[in-house]
């Protein structure tokens, strides 16, 4: 769960978000101000009314400044409660702007770390509570500690030692009441936490939703997630009721307080130190005390409410993230030219915590033509392509694109430079369309048709009744395997690469297909760089170089024919055609 910010960090933050709309809350706060006077001179013009019409004069006057009384103070009290309330929305959407920003630009081992789910509730669900801490609350606060202030001022005026009295109630009431405090902050920290694990276990269960049917683990998986419902509600309702203690407390006060005033102002005017007049006139603003002390009670709920939401905000925000420009100097425009890969003794691992996954490796790929990886499973062929593509950075040597290091290329121009189709070739919700342009948005409706047909996608999209326009539905679920690796090829030709990494792009595909995109990759290859990762013979047979991976280490570069003679391993791979190893 989160951790509790530190009181100077949590104020720090909220003031972050609430600065940039100070003017608008002083303005709706100003509004509410100029509304509550318009209704308290009500009254007085009430009177003027009676008067006049017990005088018998003529009321038509006094009757239309009345109304027009009414009415602007109706109006002034709308606006000014439309100007926060407006200004609660802009708060949130700025935090939502600022964390949308941030996650989808984090690094992913910060994504793996995490559970993209909550980082959603943060989102969705945390800012909102910075609505009413950031706004209402800021108002309250002021008018009521204004209040609060002025009425203590005039009890003073009446008599000290009964101000004493009264502060000496409320200090001991309000001491209990701060004890409360810190818990409304923890119960709604918990609440928050169990709503971000709400959407966690919901995300994992339709992340793999045809697995869950499939295993019969809907009861399952409904209870895992109503459990945190369960949560959520168990620690809201704990929230709900420590507030409920805060707000009764005041109330409390003022009545121990009244009690007291009674008591000893009593003994006071019994000794003559005060007038019964001064008595009741006392007694009369401890009974207006409850207004601005509830407005200061409210307040000081709302910040921790607020500040249990500024926590898990925060720490959404302090996550690692990438910066597209981020990387010296600029990058020659490179052409259109293939890109070179080295790997120079390179180690790493994904966590400091996990054992490495790459020992020392080293291999050079000059551009053009087609460079294969192929080893056991879990050898780090994979692992290859994240380096590559900046998605990790070697823990030890140097990867090199064009011959600079990956470390010094702008993130956003090195991967501009690459066409990446993934394991798993990923198709994300949305149209055909959509898919195919998201590496190149730029596309001509020329290329699309281009990379239809030479991705055989063509016959696909003249059945479909919606043509490039029909929705592929999450992840890509109303294609088929073969079809989503083949929308994903096309994406990443779309791009027109430099260097385009493949990895088992073309695992599922039918034997007909595969020798098409074979073909296609073979052509692609004699202008770009192109490193797949195959545990197909056919595929790796064409390659130009095969780097053997195995345990994070390269053991042997040749082509078929050298490894088949020269590497055990490879002759073992390439004997049970690459398929046996799969694991
Ligand atoms: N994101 C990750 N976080 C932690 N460990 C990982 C991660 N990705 C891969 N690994 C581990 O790193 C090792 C190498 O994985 P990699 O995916 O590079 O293997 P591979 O050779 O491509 O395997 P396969 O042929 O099965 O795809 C594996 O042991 C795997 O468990």
């Amino acid at each position: 769960m989160t951790p509790r910010l530190p009181a100077r960090e949590t104020w720090r933050a909220l003031y972050r978000h609430f600065r940039p709309h100070r003017a608008a809350v002083a303005l709706g706060a100003l509004l509410a101000l100029v509304g509550t006077v318009t209704g308290l001179a009500q009254p007085l013009a009430a009177k003027t009314l009676v008067d006049r019409l017990g005088r018998d004069e003529p009321i038509t006057g006094v009757l239309l400044g009345l109304t027009a009384l009414v009415v602007a103070g109706t109006a002034v009290s709308a606006v000014g409660s439309y100007v926060l309330e407006r200004t609660a929305e802009s708060v949130v959407l700025a935090a939502r702007h600022s964390l949308i920003g941030r996650l989808l630009r984090l690094r992913l081992v910060e994504v793996e770390r995490t559970q993209p789910g909550d980082l959603m509730a943060r989102i969705t669900s945390d800012t909102t509570l910075l609505r009413a801490v950031t706004t209402r609350s800021v108002v309250s606060a002021a008018t009521g500690g204004l209040g609060f202030l002025a009425t203590l001022v005039m009890m003073l005026m009446m008599d000290a030692v009964l101000l004493g009295v009264t502060l000496g109630v409320i200090v001991l009431i309000g001491g209990a009441f701060a004890l409360a405090m810190p818990r409304i902050a923890e119960a709604t920290r918990r609440s928050q936490a169990a709503v971000g694990e709400i959407s966690s276990r919901l995300e994992r269960a339709f992340g793999a939703f045809r697995t869950v049917k499939a295993s019969g683990a809907e009861a399952r998986e409904t209870a895992v997630v109503e459990e945190a419902a369960h949560d959520a509600w168990r620690h809201g309702v704990r929230a709900a009721g420590w507030q409920a203690l805060a707000g009764s407390s005041v109330g409390l006060a003022v009545q121990v307080s009244f009690l007291a005033v009674l008591g000893i102002g009593g003994a006071r005017v019994a000794s003559g130190a005060i007038t019964v007049a001064e008595l009741i006139a006392f007694l009369l603003y401890l009974f207006y005390l409850i207004e601005p002390v509830s407005q200061l009670v409210e307040a000081v709920t709302q910040y921790q409410v607020g500040s249990a939401a500024i926590a898990r905000i925060e720490e959404a925000e302090r996550l690692a993230a990438e910066d597209p420009e981020q990387g010296a100097g600029t990058v020659a425009a490179g052409g259109g030219g293939p890109a070179s890969v080295v790997f120079e003794d390179v180690a790493f691992r994904y966590r400091d915590d996990l054992p490495y996954v790459h020992h020392g490796v080293s291999f050079e790929v000059p551009g053009p033509g087609m460079t294969a990886f192929v080893g056991p499973s879990g050898a780090g062929k994979t692992t290859v392509f994240g380096l590559v593509e900046r998605f990790y950075e070697a823990t030890g040597g140097r990867v090199l694109v064009d011959g600079r290091d990956v470390r010094d290329w702008p993130v956003a121009a090195l991967r501009g430079a690459i066409g990446y189709v993934e394991q798993d070739a990923p198709v994300l919700a949305g149209t055909l369309r959509e898919n195919l342009v998201f590496a190149a948005p730029g596309a001509t409706e020329e290329e699309v048709r281009e990379v239809l047909v030479r991705t055989r996608l063509d016959a696909l999209v003249e059945r479909l009744p919606d043509g490039l326009d029909t929705v592929v539905g999450h992840r890509g679920s109303k294609l088929s395997g073969g079809e989503r690796q083949r929308v994903a090829v096309a994406r990443a030709l779309l791009r027109r690469p430099r260097l385009l990494l493949l990895d088992e792009a073309t695992s599922q595909l039918d034997a007909v297909n595969e020798m098409a995109l074979r073909d296609v990759v073979a052509e692609v290859a004699r202008e770009v760089t192109v490193l797949v990762v195959a545990h197909r013979l056919s595929t790796v047979t064409l390659a130009d170089r095969i780097v053997v991976m195995d345990a994070g280490r390269v053991r042997a570069v040749g082509t078929h024919a050298e490894l088949v003679a020269g590497d055990p391993l490879y002759a073992e791979l390439a004997a049970t055609q690459f398929l046996a190893t799969r694991g």
